[in-house]
């Protein structure tokens, strides 16, 4: 039985990451991936790169096929220099096959057939497996032509004219804003009465109300009971009554993907099948860990490469980094234009017991809009009325995707709010703004 020092499977972004680092030091590494497509991992072929490409183009071009061409390009671009990174180096093997565990120590290499062909071990072993779709138990789901995950959503050939989305959470936003950018007709039914339930009420207001503005319907508390195809199109049975698209996107969550025979192993899943682990990401048998999508909680890339950083010290460091070192957590929702959080809203700081302060500030109050010639949008910042100190920020514009990590920054850092009040921007930007935001 062939041994390495690492054993990564799954060829995601905190896998990957660790591969490299632990070839530079010196470590024979394998990481096995089932598919040759996914070399680089979900976010590379099939998530964050080409949603973002086609929501970029959307915006640019309005083009579909257009975009849909360079989404390709992209990622056939990224997918090779990926698997280079990787196989190129002298100290680490691409395996092409389906891993899965025989016993804690051993895992077995299968076939497209699901023949073992090999066995391997290693003294680590990072499972890096990632998350899959959610598919909901509904009458006509196995039969319909029409219905797609967000992958299938990104390989159409043609435009749809009409497109259903079910569920409305990060990529049923994404993904009907880029294609009403497209001149699709948009609907989005989602399970709850509320949308971006999290975040803040009145932000949330405005980017409803953008969506709509381009055409984006939403129905709230629809529950989808059937599909029925007829000739070109489906039809999405609700009790909000029924929708005909040529396309329905599924997007009603992902979850772990742990299809591999962890029965074999000592390994313990959570109540929402992840991989459980510690704040090192060790799971129940110490030389195993489980980092990214797999072992639950916020699924982003980042989350993925901060995970890496944490096996990275336990491996070759202190061990001292662990989960809660991450700080403040920024994401965005790519939608048109985004929507960037970190910390708290103003709700749930007053739940927590903090006296806070407010900060507002309209998007069109803010020079840099004219040249970007929109004036959507509203940023938003609490702060704790005590300290001082920033709780949380809801930006709600262009360029939001960037800026909203300079907030994480000053969050993590317990830097006073006058600080950003009073600092010095470049302008004409967006982030001047901060001096007028922070002055409260
Ligand atoms: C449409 C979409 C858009 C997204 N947009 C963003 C975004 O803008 N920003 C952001 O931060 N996040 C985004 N995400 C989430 C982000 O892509 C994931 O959180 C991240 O890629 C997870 O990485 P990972 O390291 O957990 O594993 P992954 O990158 O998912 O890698 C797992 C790999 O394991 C392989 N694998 C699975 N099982 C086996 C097995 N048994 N044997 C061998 N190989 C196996 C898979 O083929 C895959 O290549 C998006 C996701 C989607 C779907
Ligand atoms: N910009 C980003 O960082 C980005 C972009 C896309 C995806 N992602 C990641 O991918 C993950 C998965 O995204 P997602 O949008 O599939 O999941 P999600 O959890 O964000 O949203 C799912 C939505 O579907 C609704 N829902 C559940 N069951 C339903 C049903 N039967 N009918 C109608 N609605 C239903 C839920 O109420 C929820 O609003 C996200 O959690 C996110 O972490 C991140």
């Amino acid at each position: 039985m062939k041994k390495y020092d690492l054993l990564i499977l799954g060829f995601g972004k905190g896998g990957k990451t660790l591969a490299k680092t632990a070839s530079a030091q010196g470590k024979q590494i394998a990481v096995v991936e089932q598919s040759q497509k996914m070399y680089g991992g979900t976010c590379i072929n099939i998530g964050c790169i080409p949603s973002k490409t086609l929501v970029h183009e959307g915006l640019e071009s309005g083009s579909f096929n257009q975009a849909f061409e360079l989404k390709e390009e992209v990622v056939t671009a990224l997918n090779k220099k990926n698997y280079h990174n990787l196989a190129d180096d002298e100290n680490i093997t691409v395996l092409d096959y389906k891993a899965s565990f025989k016993s804690n120590t051993e895992v077995d290499l299968l076939d497209e057939q699901g023949k073992v062909v090999d066995t391997l071990t290693a003294d680590d072993i990072v499972i890096n497996t990632g998350a899959i779709p959610v598919i909901p138990d509904i009458k006509g789901i196995k039969e319909s032509k029409h219905l797609y995950d967000s992958t299938g959503i990104m390989n159409l050939r043609e435009q749809p004219k009409r497109l259903v989305i079910v569920g409305g959470g990060y990529i049923s936003l994404e993904f009907a804003s880029m294609f009403s950018n497209f001149g699709t007709e948009v609907t989005v039914l989602e399970a709850n009465d509320k949308l971006m339930a999290r975040e803040d009420k009145e932000i949330v207001s405005h980017a409803i109300k953008d969506l709509e503005d381009k055409g984006v319907k939403f129905e709230l508390g629809a529950q989808t009971s059937e599909f029925e195809d007829k000739d070109g199109y489906t039809i999405a049975k609700t009790n909000k009554g029924d929708f005909e698209a040529e396309a329905v996107l599924l997007a009603i969550g992902r979850k772990p993907n742990t299809d591999l025979n962890l029965e074999n192993t000592d390994i313990k899943l959570g109540e929402r099948g992840e991989i459980e682990v510690n704040n090192q990401l060790e799971t129940a048998v110490k030389h195993i860990y489980a980092i990214g999508d797999v072992k639950g909680g916020m699924q982003f890339t980042y989350i993925s490469l901060d995970d890496f950083r944490i096996v990275k010290d336990k491996l070759f460091g202190s061990g001292a980094r662990t989960t809660e070192n991450r700080g403040a957590v920024p994401y965005t929702v790519f939608i048109d234009p985004p929507l960037s959080r970190v910390g708290l809203t103003a709700k749930e700081a007053k739940e927590q017991g903090y006296e806070i302060k407010e900060g507002k500030l309209p998007v069109n109050n803010i020079p840099r809009h004219k040249i970007n010639n929109d004036p959507r949008g509203l940023f938003k910042i609490v702060i704790d009325a005590t300290t001082n100190k920033i709780l949380g920020a809801t930006l709600y514009g262009l360029q939001s995707e960037e800026i909203i990590n300079l907030l994480k920054l000053a969050i993590d850092q317990n830097i006073n709010y006058t600080v950003l009040r009073d600092n010095i921007y470049t302008h004409p930007t967006m982030m001047e703004s901060f001096n007028d935001l922070f002055n409260i």
